[in-house]
């Protein structure tokens, strides 16, 4: 069924990095020449049936040989696109803009899908960039996802036959007559197999491999000679092209997109309302693949979905669900959920298509994620600076002292001066804002994040069709939250860490924050929580928070305590013949870590799963520990000594004034003792 390719373009190959001339001629030949040195394999041809993988030193090569064949592409593309510039100049200079824009948006659809499929992909690539590109524009782009020409059935039944060793009529018991999507890298049919279920079969373009490999040769090029001569371009442009290059070779893959949907399968299929649809391995090669027929209808088509009596504003929630554990959970993500690829079945689940274009989240980029999100809801502009090196926005030289400021600066307004509340944090304003900061000061993009833009950015754009105030950050938010309470990964035990305590003082606020964030996520598992809390309490590095949680509890009780002693102290007064005034019934000021305490037991008790008695189980394993005892103890000590303290007082020294009131076991410890000469104060 799969042909052995004869070349195989690795993709560990070495680069060649940004040389340093000055015209597209002279990078080209730098590049091939430097590509002789580096390489020393060559590639004969690249046909449908020859290539496998993203190699551009190889494909440089290999087009080296051919520079005519490249002169002439390139000349193909260059004269309509400088033709489309003009247009847009003339409109610009004759005040014509405006009224032109929808007329020109028409223009750029029809001369990308003259360009061909790589051109298209770009295409594809820009309409979700709503800060690159006008809305007009982005309307057109969108529909290159549709509208594309077919290519004869003969052809598409030749490589089935080719593929799959056999005859379309052999093994589709029924296959439609024309296909039902012409997309940029193939067209799909919808067949039934002679087993009875239905399929569809996706079909890949003919000449595909030569003309993508000639058009990415053209357009790094172009690339690698922009980066060398445009001081002002920052982002890495070369590796960008790289990166999205290798996902559309990817995606020429059809195999490789069947291994990709199963594991999609295996990592979210089990997600509440996702689906997955299955592979026929048995009819599927490198240029054809059978998988599962999904009934459905487009997310985007908004009135269809209402028709069928389905909430779209939920199965987008269900969308941004699995797009966060896509991105900050597993890695895996779905680098190409443009509108056609989500569909609503009709039992009301997102059903997910095209697993051509996967990328991967690296664990340190994932954390670096989540740990920028708590950062930037709890304004730690400091944090979020350290975030951007991390994520290699930033090289780790780079003075953070005034970015710092900018991003406060940026963020607080987006925010609002009095807000923070992370619903009003909304992602296009977020990126937008940064895109200034990134703009003034050293950033670099990284070519992974573009595509996690992308990806988040289709998401809002299809969820703020359905719901104008729809924010992915505050529905990103709760889950989060809910990773930060639950992920043992040191990387996030320290974010927790760093998040809860500032100064050696504990923040209540925001662990009641998280914690009421979590409970909204799907799938918080609350027992793992207290688990995780009381191994973290009770181990090395929770040592602090003992301490800080016994003089909390000691200080709680005795303020709980103090109102029933100084009744019990003026009976013992009297009782002892001490004549004493009825004592005024002093409120006494509540101790405020727990009062938060109090909030939290709220909060847990709000939250679904909460079972009191599981931490019964727990109890026998918490007091064998001798973390526990000497706990108790310290809390034992500190209670007694306060209590000796104030029974003394109550009972003692009537007059002792409050300067000196026992609030604090170590102001106690440390308080000067001479006012406390009992013989001159005893009242007898
Ligand atoms: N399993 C399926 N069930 C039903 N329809 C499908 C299925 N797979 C694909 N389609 C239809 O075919 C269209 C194109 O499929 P797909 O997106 O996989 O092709 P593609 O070549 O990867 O497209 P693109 O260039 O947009 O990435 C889908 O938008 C959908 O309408």
């Amino acid at each position: 069924m799969n042909t052995t390719p004869s070349n195989q373009f690795s993709p560990e190959m070495n680069r060649v990095d940004a040389p340093s001339s000055q015209s597209v001629a002279a990078v080209s030949t730098e590049l091939v020449a430097d590509a002789e040195v580096v390489n020393s394999r060559r590639v004969k041809e690249i046909t449908d049936d020859t290539w496998l993988g993203y190699d551009p030193i190889a494909i440089a090569q290999y087009y080296s040989s051919q520079p005519l064949k490249v002169f002439g592409r390139f000349i193909s593309i260059f004269i309509p696109i400088v033709n489309f510039a003009l247009g847009l100049w003339l409109d610009k200079i004759t005040n014509k803009s405006k009224a032109n824009l929808g007329k020109r948006a028409i223009q750029i659809r029809g001369l990308l899908t003259k360009l061909g499929p790589a051109y298209i992909k770009i295409g594809q690539a820009l309409s979700t960039r709503p800060d690159l590109v006008p809305p007009q524009f982005l309307e057109e782009l969108a529909q290159l996802q549709d509208n594309i020409p077919a290519f004869s059935n003969e052809i598409a039944y030749q490589f089935i036959e080719e593929e799959l060793g056999d005859r379309p009529e052999a093994i589709y018991a029924e296959i439609s007559d024309l296909p039902i999507a012409a997309a940029s890298l193939g067209q799909v049919y919808k067949g039934k197999l002679w087993s009875g279920e239905e399929v569809a079969i996706k079909v890949q373009r003919p000449g595909l491999a030569d003309s993508i490999a000639l058009d990415l040769h053209v357009v790094r090029t172009l690339a690698i000679w922009a980066q060398t001569n445009f001081k002002q371009i920052r982002s890495n442009l070369v590796s960008i092209v790289d990166e999205f290059a290798e996902r559309i070779f990817e995606e020429m893959d059809y195999e490789n997109e069947g291994r990709n949907a199963e594991r999609f399968a295996e990592l979210y299929g089990s997600m509440q309302d996702i689906y997955v649809p299955s592979i026929y391995w048995q009819y599927t090669g490198r240029r054809v693949l059978t998988m599962e027929w999904i009934t459905g209808t487009k997310l985007t088509n908004l009135e269809a979905v209402a028709a069928q009596g389905l909430d779209a504003t939920y199965l987008v929630e269900v969308g941004v669900q699995c797009s966060l554990r896509q991105l900050l959970e597993h890695g895996f993500f779905h680098a190409d959920p443009h509108p056609g690829n989500l569909l609503a079945t009709p039992d009301g689940k997102l059903a997910y298509l095209d697993f051509g274009m996967m990328s991967q989240v690296k664990p340190y980029q994932r954390y670096g994620l989540v740990e920028a999100i708590v950062h930037l809801v709890n304004r730690d502009f400091d944090g979020l600076g350290r975030d951007f090196v991390k994520l290699e926005f930033l090289t780790p030289d780079t003075d953070l002292t005034p970015i710092i400021p900018a991003l406060s600066y940026v963020f607080n307004s987006s925010l609002g001066a009095t807000s923070t509340n992370i619903a009003d944090l909304d992602f296009k304003s977020v990126t937008d804002q940064l895109s200034g900061v990134m703009y003034e000061f050293p950033f670099q993009v990284p070519a992974y994040y573009a595509l996690i833009l992308r990806s988040l950015a289709t998401l809002e754009g299809i969820a703020i069709s359905v719901d104008p105030n729809f924010k992915v950050l505050a529905k990103a938010y709760p889950y989060v939250a809910k990773r930060l309470l639950t992920d043992t990964a040191p990387d996030l035990r320290n974010s927790l860490k760093e998040l809860l305590f500032k100064d050696g003082s504990f923040r209540w606020n925001r662990l009641e924050n998280l914690l009421n964030n979590a409970r909204s996520s799907d799938e918080y598992d609350l027992n793992q929580v207290i688990d995780q809390t009381l191994d973290f309490i009770l181990s090395d590095r929770g040592t602090f928070i003992r301490e800080y949680l016994a003089d909390e509890i000691v200080r709680g009780l005795d303020n709980f305590g103090s109102n029933t002693l100084q009744s019990v102290t003026h009976a013992i007064q009297k009782g002892i013949g001490i004549k004493v005034p009825t004592p005024p019934v002093t409120a006494q000021p509540q101790s405020n870590g727990l009062e938060h305490i109090q909030r939290i037991w709220g909060i847990l008790q709000q939250t679904k799963g909460f079972d009191p008695t599981m931490v019964l189980p727990k109890i026998p394993q918490i007091l064998m520990k001798s973390e526990t005892q000497s706990f108790g103890q310290k809390i034992a000590s500190g209670l007694t000594q306060r209590m000796a303290a104030r029974l003394i007082r109550e009972v003692l020294l009537q007059d002792v004034p409050s300067g000196i009131a026992v609030n604090d076991s170590l102001s106690e410890r440390r308080a000067p003792q001479p006012q406390l000469a009992l013989p001159t104060r005893v009242r007898r």
